[in-house]
C-alpha cells in the first residue's frame, strides 16, 4: 500500500521511476499558435521533483526532432517522431459539457515496452503516459519492479481519432489495464476523466485521487474519502496542472508526509502550474520555504505517527494549519506572471512564442457538428 512504500523509501533511498513520453505541446487560441512548449507528464513531474530535490529516473521516448534540453535523457528513436499535441483552447464545448481544451495528438512516438524499463527496483513508479505509449504489459512490469505504482488514468483511457488525432476517452473497464488495478497504489484522474471509471469499484482496490481544478482534489480509499483544499491561483494555462499536482503529491509522500498533507502539496504545485504557460518555473525562494515547511511538517507528524496504514489517509492534526502556512508562502512570493502572458514574449527557456503562425494562407472554416460554434481547422 502507499504508506508502506513511504516507510521503505526512508531506508533505501532508491529513486522514483517515471514512465511516459516527453512531447511537444502546441497551444492554439483564436486560430493562432500562442506557444510551443515542452510537454508530457514526465516533464512536468520531473520539474517538480528537481525543485523538491527528489531523485528520479525517467523512461521516455522521443524522435530525433525532439528540441528541448531535459535533465533526464530520453531514448531517441531514429525511425519515429516526437509525440506532438495540439491543444485548442476555444473549442471546449461538447454538448452541454465544458472542457478546458480539445487535444489532438498529431504525432505519436513509439510505445514504451517492458524491455525499456530498468532492471533495478524502485520504491515508487509513476505510469504517466500521454499519447497511449504505456502498454498493459509495461504497467505490469512496473508493478513488478516498483514497491508501489502511481498511475495517471490519462495513460490508460485515451484513444486517438484515426483521422485527426482528437483525444477521446474510453471506459477504464474496457481497457486491458483494468485487471491490474488491484495491484497499483494510487489512481489519479481529473474530474472529467473520473466519469470514465466506477470510483466506487476502483476505490476498493487502490486509492483514487480526483482533481477538480480550482476546487482542489478529493481522496477516495476503501473506507473513506476526504476533500483537500485548493490554493488561489490566477489561471493562465491549465496544461500540466494535473501533472504538477501528481508530482507534488508523490514528492510529499517521498518526503514522508501523510497522504492528505501530500495531496495538499499536490494542490500547491497544481495551482503554481496554472499560473504560467507551459512548463512552470518555480520561484526559488518559494521553493526553499515550501521545502522548509515540508520538513517541519514531517517532524510534527512523526510525533504522533500512526501505525495502521489505513489511518494514514485520515487528515492529520495540524493539516489546516499546514494549508494556511503554504498559502501564506505562496501569497508573499511575487509571481512573475507577466513573463508568461499569452500575448507577451516569453522569457522561459522551455516555452517559445511563435510570432507568425505557420498556417495555410486560407484557413478552412468547418462547421463541426460536435460543437456549438463553428471551428476553424487548419490542414
Ligand atoms: N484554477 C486553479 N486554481 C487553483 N488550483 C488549481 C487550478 N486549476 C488546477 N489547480 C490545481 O491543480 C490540480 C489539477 O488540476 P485539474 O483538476 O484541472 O487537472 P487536469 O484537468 O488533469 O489538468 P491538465 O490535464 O490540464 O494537466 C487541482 O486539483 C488543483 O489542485
Ligand atoms: O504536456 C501535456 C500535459 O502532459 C498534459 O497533462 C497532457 O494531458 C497532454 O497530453 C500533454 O500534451
Amino acid at each position: 500500500m502507499v504508506t508502506t512504500a513511504v516507510h521503505k523509501s526512508q531506508h533505501q533511498q532508491s529513486p522514483v521511476l517515471i514512465v511516459g513520453n516527453y512531447c511537444h505541446d502546441v497551444l492554439i487560441q483564436n486560430n493562432a499558435v500562442k506557444a510551443v512548449s515542452l510537454g508530457g507528464a514526465a516533464s512536468f513531474i520531473s520539474n517538480v521533483f528537481n525543485r523538491m530535490s527528489i531523485s528520479c529516473n525517467v523512461v521516455s521516448k522521443v524522435g530525433e526532432d525532439f528540441k528541448y534540453p531535459v535533465s533526464y535523457t530520453p531514448i531517441v528513436i531514429p525511425t519515429s517522431k516526437t509525440t506532438v499535441f495540439h491543444a485548442y483552447f476555444d473549442l471546449g464545448f461538447h454538448g452541454k459539457r465544458h472542457q478546458d481544451r480539445i487535444l489532438k495528438r498529431v504525432c505519436a512516438c513509439d510505445p514504451i515496452r517492458p524491455s525499456d524499463l530498468p532492471d533495478t527496483r524502485s520504491n515508487y513508479g509513476m505510469a504517466v503516459g500521454v499519447g497511449g505509449e504505456i502498454l498493459p504489459e509495461t504497467l505490469e512490469r512496473m508493478i513488478e519492479i516498483c514497491d508501489v505504482v502511481f498511475v495517471d488514468i490519462q495513460a490508460l483511457i485515451r484513444v486517438f481519432d484515426s483521422v485527426d488525432g482528437t483525444v477521446k476517452l474510453v471506459k477504464l473497464e474496457e481497457t486491458g489495464f483494468y485487471p491490474l488495478l488491484p495491484r497499483i497504489g494510487v489512481l489519479k484522474a481529473s474530474s472529467e476523466e473520473a466519469v470514465f471509471m466506477d470510483v466506487e469499484e476502483v476505490r476498493r482496490w487502490c486509492c483514487v485521487v480526483v482533481t477538480n481544478g480550482k476546487h482542489g482534489c478529493k481522496l477516495y480509499w476503501k473506507d473513506g474519502e476526504l476533500g483537500i483544499s485548493p490554493f488561489l491561483a490566477n489561471q493562465e494555462d491549465p496544461t500540466g496542472a494535473g501533472d504538477s499536482f501528481f508530482g507534488g503529491l508523490v514528492a510529499g509522500l517521498v518526503q514522508g508526509l501523510a497522504v492528505p498533507d501530500a495531496a495538499l502539496l499536490g494542490n500547491l504545485f497544481g495551482s503554481l502550474s496554472v499560473e504560467q504557460i507551459g512548463l512552470p518555473k518555480f520561484d526559488t525562494r518559494l521553493l526553499q520555504r515550501v521545502n522548509d515547511e515540508v520538513q517541519k511538517r514531517k517532524m510534527q507528524c512523526l510525533l504522533y505517527e500512526r501505525s495502521d496504514d489505513e489511518l494514514k489517509f485520515l487528515r492529520p492534526e495540524g493539516h489546516e494549519q499546514f494549508h494556511t502556512v503554504l498559502a501564506a508562502e505562496k501569497l508573499v512570493t511575487p509571481c512573475s506572471i507577466e513573463e508568461h502572458q499569452w500575448n507577451s514574449p516569453s522569457s522561459t527557456k522551455e516555452t517559445e512564442q511563435i510570432a507568425v503562425p505557420h498556417f495555410p494562407k486560407q484557413p478552412k472554416l468547418l462547421a463541426n457538428p460536435m460543437y456549438e460554434e463553428p471551428i476553424q481547422r487548419f490542414e
